[in-house]
Order: C-alpha cells, then structure tokens, then sequence
C-alpha cells in the first residue's frame, strides 16, 4: 500500500475556534469538512508544505516558529494509506479567504462533530476538543 503524507493544520482563533474547509465538488470526498493542508511535495518539510498551501487556499503567510506538531492521522483508505501530521497554528498575517472557491467555517471545539469529516480526521476530534 502506498503512503501518503498530507500536512494538516488547525488555524485556531482569538475565540478558540478552528478553521474548516469544504472540499468542493469534483474532489474525492467531496462535500466533507477538512483541516487545511495538503500533499507534501518531493524534498519538502511538512511545516514548508503548510506554509505553501495556506498561501495557495487561503490566501495567508505564516511561518515555521507558529506551528506547532499536535496530533497525527494514520488512516488507510481504499486505494493508499494516509500519513497526516496535525499542527496547531494560532498565528498568522492575513485573513483567510476561499483562494479555490472552498468553503471555510471556523467552528467551537464542541462542535466540530456536527461537521462530515473524512474517516482519517474523526479521531482527531476529541484529541483537538480536550487539547483546546
Ligand atoms: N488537507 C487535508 N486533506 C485530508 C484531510 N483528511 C484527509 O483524509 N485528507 C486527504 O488527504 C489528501 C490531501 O490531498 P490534497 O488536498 O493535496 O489533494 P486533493 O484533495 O486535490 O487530492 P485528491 O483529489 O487526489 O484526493 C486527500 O486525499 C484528502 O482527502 C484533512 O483534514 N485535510
């Protein structure tokens, strides 16, 4: 089975709430909500990896001191196996905005069960929730 690393963060407000993406049709899993991330590219760090995409999907800059290693997914799907580090950013210059028409939803610790996940993400629900 092939492995996959996917670098995921929760960007966490002033009010404790954590950022939310809806992946947009055409994707796999379409609909469901996920952390921002994405693949880590050949040669890359996974804190290089999320300071790309949350330029590239959000719109805003931050920097390898801000993020900070959480949790982490391990979560075999169908057709590859995901590796998926979780870090915790709570600070950051910008406002972030839907770069690729996503929608975004910062969302309490208590809540963010009634958010569809991806299978991979569930268990690092409570973990986030009792963390915050
Ligand atoms: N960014 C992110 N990806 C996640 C999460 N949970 C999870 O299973 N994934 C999976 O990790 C992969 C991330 O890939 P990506 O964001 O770089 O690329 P993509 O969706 O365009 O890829 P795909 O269409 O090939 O699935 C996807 O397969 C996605 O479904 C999450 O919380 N955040």
């Amino acid at each position: 089975m092939k492995v996959v690393l996917v670098s995921a963060v929760a960007l966490i407000d002033a009010d404790g709430r954590v950022l939310l993406a809806q992946r947009p049709e055409g994707k796999s899993m379409a609909g469901l909500w996920e952390f921002p991330g994405g693949k880590v590219e050949p040669g890359e760090t996974p804190e290089n990896c999320l300071i790309r995409e949350l330029r590239e999907e959000l719109g805003i800059e931050t920097w390898n001191s801000c993020l900070a290693p959480l949790t982490f997914a391990s979560h075999s799907y169908a057709d590859f196996h995901l590796l998926m580090p979780l870090f915790a950013c709570r600070k950051w210059q910008g406002i972030p905005k839907p770069v690729e028409n996503q929608a975004l939803k910062w969302v309490a610790p208590n809540k963010l069960r009634e958010y569809p996940m991806p299978p991979a993400d569930i268990p690092l629900i409570p973990i986030l929730r009792d963390w915050l």
